[in-house]
């Protein structure tokens, strides 16, 4: 239990000259959040040494492997004067990922499953391919299964056989080569259908939905007592999954979004009182549209679901882009999907419409936001021109092959998945945490969302790169 404590009170905001610089300040208590394991409920449970130790490309050296004592810490800023009270009171650590020198599984006795489910993002094949390579190269493990069409797919498809050869260029398509979908998640014909294909890793990639789907699994797995470590791979190209520094293809989506932002800027510049609208991925959380705000620099206006905006009067939007027509000649408007929503008149039918997994079916705030905007100019300057340019390029943002970062990061990905889950830790998700990788338990990250903060320093950024308002009425 590391506890840090500086010995001397002191002027907080003294300089170090005199090396005393900060006040007295102890850090909380460590809390190490446990990973399950297939132990907790298996008895007797045998070990066998890692046959990474076999493995004639591996040469296990001192400090390969990772032992139960490393730990990554989830908070790594802290205000020693002690004026900010810290935002997470516990001091939170993680195992660290990596192979373990023990396994559970011996590698012949493995079936492995591999399913996709949810919408795509980029990268899913790599990590597909990953899974598979790792699982057959590192561990020598022969039986593994894709199981298609997402959850569904369990107990109403045959699997299908996967091996190197078969993935080999996967990594290169976007999509996922194994489909994917929503719904149909049935948690007893699951289980029931991994128990009767004799699955005993189960490797889960998918979002939030997905992953509160995981938990279900595991829980009834461990009902059961089976001999049967489930992981989930967090896939969310909104990057709405908390914990984790960022899903893996965010940063392709990012990328790709540049292409649109870049459209809409040419076509505004190109026009006499031209906007440019782009609308961008982002249900509920804006990441998307901040990034990609924030590298293009070509935007003048972000708005995202985690702020409320208004069109209408001082400070709003349209005072806004008129200011800005006047000064430019042009704007160029980054919408979020789900911001608005509230402000989108809705008929019954609508505020009741659900995709097949439950969520609700959001309205189109890009077609929307471009009929006001004719609306408010036709009204308030008849006879000038104006051009409101709308581009949507939402599934082209997330239907691509993976870009070099994230094909690198989904390797990792899988990689960790596979030792951890050799280890014989179940109900687990792996991620990079402040640039390492970790095992955090699947519940927590099941529960924890990652929204766009407009309290902190990056949201003041987004305000200082576009001098938007800030859209509180005053
Ligand atoms: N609370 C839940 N419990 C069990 N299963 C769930 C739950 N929520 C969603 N699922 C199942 O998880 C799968 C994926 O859910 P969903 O369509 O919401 O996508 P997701 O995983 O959240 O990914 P994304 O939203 O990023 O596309 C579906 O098969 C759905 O039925
Ligand atoms: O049209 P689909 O496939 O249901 O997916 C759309 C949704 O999926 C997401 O990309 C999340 O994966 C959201 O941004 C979007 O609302
Ligand atoms: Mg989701």
């Amino acid at each position: 239990m590391a506890a840090i404590t500086q010995p001397e009170a002191t002027n907080p905001t003294a300089d170090s000259n005199g090396g005393k610089t900060v006040a007295q300040f102890s850090l909380p208590a460590v809390k190490l959040q446990k990973i399950p394991h297939l132990s907790d409920y298996i008895p007797n449970l045998k070990t066998l040494p890692n046959p990474l130790e076999n493995n004639p490309f591996f040469h296990p050296s001192d400090g390969f492997y990772v032992s139960s004592g490393d730990v990554i810490f989830r908070q790594i800023v802290y205000d020693l004067s002690g004026i900010v009270p810290s935002p997470n009171p516990d001091h939170l650590a993680y195992h660290r990922a990596g192979p373990r020198r023990d396994v559970v599984f011996e590698p012949s006795e493995v079936r492995a499953a591999i399913v996709t489910c949810g919408g795509l993002c980029p990268g899913l094949n790599t990590v597909i391919r990953e899974l598979v390579d790792g699982l057959w190269e590192l561990y020598g493990v022969r039986q593994i299964f894709g199981v298609t069409a997402g959850y569904r797919g369990f107990y109403s498809r045959e699997p299908l056989e996967l091996n190197p050869k078969r993935v080999r260029s996967w990594h290169k398509r976007g999509g996922t080569a194994l489909e994917t979908s929503r719904g149909g998640f049935d948690l007893e014909k699951i289980v029931d259908a991994i128990e009767d294909r004799g699955f005993n890793q189960v490797y889960i990639i998918g979002g939030d939905g997905t992953m509160r789907g995981a938990v279900e699994i595991c829980n009834a797995i461990r009902r059961r007592k089976l001999n049967v470590a489930v992981t989930g791979i967090p896939k969310t190209v909104d990057n709405d999954v908390g914990i984790i520094d960022r899903s893996f293809g965010f940063q392709t989506a990012v990328e790709m979004a540049q292409q649109a932002i870049s459209a809409a800027h040419v076509e505004a510049e190109s026009a006499v009182n031209g906007i440019g609208l782009v609308k961008l991925m982002g249900r509920s959380t804006g990441h998307i549209a901040l990034h990609a705000t924030l590298s293009s620099r070509d935007v003048d206006c972000c708005l995202i679901p985690e702020m409320e905006f208004y069109l209408e009067g001082k400070g709003g939007l349209f005072d806004f882009l008129y200011q800005r027509l006047k000064e430019n000649g042009h704007a160029v408007l980054v919408v979020a999907e789900g911001a608005g929503q509230a402000m989108i008149p809705r008929t019954d039918a609508q505020k009741e419409e659900r995709d097949e997994s439950g969520n609700l079916v959001l309205l189109d705030v890009g077609s929307w936001l471009k009929s006001e905007l004719k609306k408010w100019w036709s009204r308030d300057h008849p006879g000038e021109l104006f051009t409101v340019k709308y581009i949507d390029p939402t599934y082209m943002i997330r239907a691509v092959p993976a870009n070099a970062t994230d094909n690198s990061y989904c390797t990792l990905l899988a990689h960790s998945a596979i030792h951890g889950v050799m280890a014989g830790y179940t109900g687990f998700v792996s991620g990079p945490i402040n640039g390492n990788y970790a095992y955090i338990p699947l519940e927590e990250v099941a529960r924890a969302k990652n929204e766009v903060n407009t309290k902190d320093h990056k949201w003041a950024w987004i305000r200082s790169v576009s001098n938007q308002p800030d859209f509180k009425k005053r």
